[in-house]
């Protein structure tokens, strides 16, 4: 896919994974609108990227993905901007056991939310030109991990979510690719924790010192998946063992019986 002239909606886009993400993206010729939920990181950000590369083609929206009006209106404001959305990109998300629920609102609704208005704009059966739908979930999404049940449980759900649009018999005439980048620990903001924030922090801290990757390499695997025009439903993984390789979740059966369903059956991108 050339990713020349794409117009990109972004969520959680003033520092992190998403600014990379939004950096990269405007560096093939994309235009980017991100929202986010702080302001100030927000505009500052935006002045950054339009002095490197131009007022036009970036700019910066408040929304807390958490409220539907607010996600919205942030995505029907990219649609009047560009006049239509071609990517769609879920990336906010928190990390914290305290505020569960909320976690939950922002990690899970939020990112399904987003699917859906993106969805609907996009779809070609429905009006729309089609487009991708892109996902920065977890490694935790794809496992268990003790550390942060509720979180892992907010990234599984994305993947369920996500894997259930990209296999519907359907697809073909949504016309929209989905795609979920799943990185092991990585370097940003959300690992400077507080104690209780997670279950076992300073064990997690020895952990991810040794594990963490840096946001450039889940920029190079999102840039790879979202080129990949044969990756509809694809996992990515982002490790430093396993650096934009694409998995699967699997069920395993140990009595041999054939799986219930189609689920995660696809092949892999690039096989028939
Ligand atoms: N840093 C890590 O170790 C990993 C992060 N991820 C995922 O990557 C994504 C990005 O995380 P990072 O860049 O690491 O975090 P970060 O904390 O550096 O950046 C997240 C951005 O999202 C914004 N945000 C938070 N809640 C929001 C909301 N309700 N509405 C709109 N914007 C909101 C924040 O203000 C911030 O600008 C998240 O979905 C996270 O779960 C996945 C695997 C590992
Ligand atoms: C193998 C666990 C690595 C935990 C690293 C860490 O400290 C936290 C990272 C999380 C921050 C945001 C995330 O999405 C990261 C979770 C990654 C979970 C990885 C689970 C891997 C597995 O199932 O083997």
């Amino acid at each position: 896919m050339n990713l020349s002239g794409k117009r990109v909606f972004l969520t959680g886009g003033a520092r992190g994974i998403g600014r990379g993400i939004s950096e990269a993206l405007l560096s093939k010729g994309a235009m980017v609108m991100f929202c986010d939920i702080n302001p100030g990181t927000g505009k500052q950000t935006e002045e950054e990227l339009q002095k490197q590369y131009s007022s036009d083609s970036v700019s910066f929206i408040k929304a807390d993905v958490a409220d539907s009006q607010q996600l919205k209106a942030a995505f029907e404001a990219a649609v009047t901007k560009f006049g239509a959305v071609d990517i769609h990109i879920n990336n906010a998300g928190i990390l914290d056991q305290r505020i569960w629920e909320r976690m939950f609102a922002v990690n899970a609704i939020g990112t399904i939310r987003g699917c859906q208005i993106a969805l609907e704009h996009m779809r070609r059966d429905k009006g729309g030109h089609g487009g991708v739908i892109m996902n920065v979930v977890s490694m935790g999404g794809l496992g268990s991990s003790y550390w942060f049940p509720a979180y892992t449980a907010s990234k599984h759900a994305v993947i369920g979510f996500v894997n259930s649009w990209a296999e519907s018999p359907y697809q073909p005439q949504h016309g929209v690719r989905w795609g979920c980048v799943c990185p092991v620990s990585v370097d940003t903001e959300m690992l400077n924790m507080e104690e209780n924030q997670i279950y076992d922090l300073s064990e997690n801290q020895k952990h991810t010192a040794t594990h963490k990757v840096q946001i450039s390499d889940v920029v190079d695997a999102f840039m790879k998946l979202v080129q990949d025009e044969n990756s509809n439903g694809a996992l990515m993984e982002v490790s430093r063992e396993n650096n934009g390789v694409y998995c699967r979740r699997q069920l395993v059966y140990m009595n041999n019986v054939s799986p219930p369903c189609f689920m995660d059956n696809l092949p892999f991108p690039g096989q028939t």
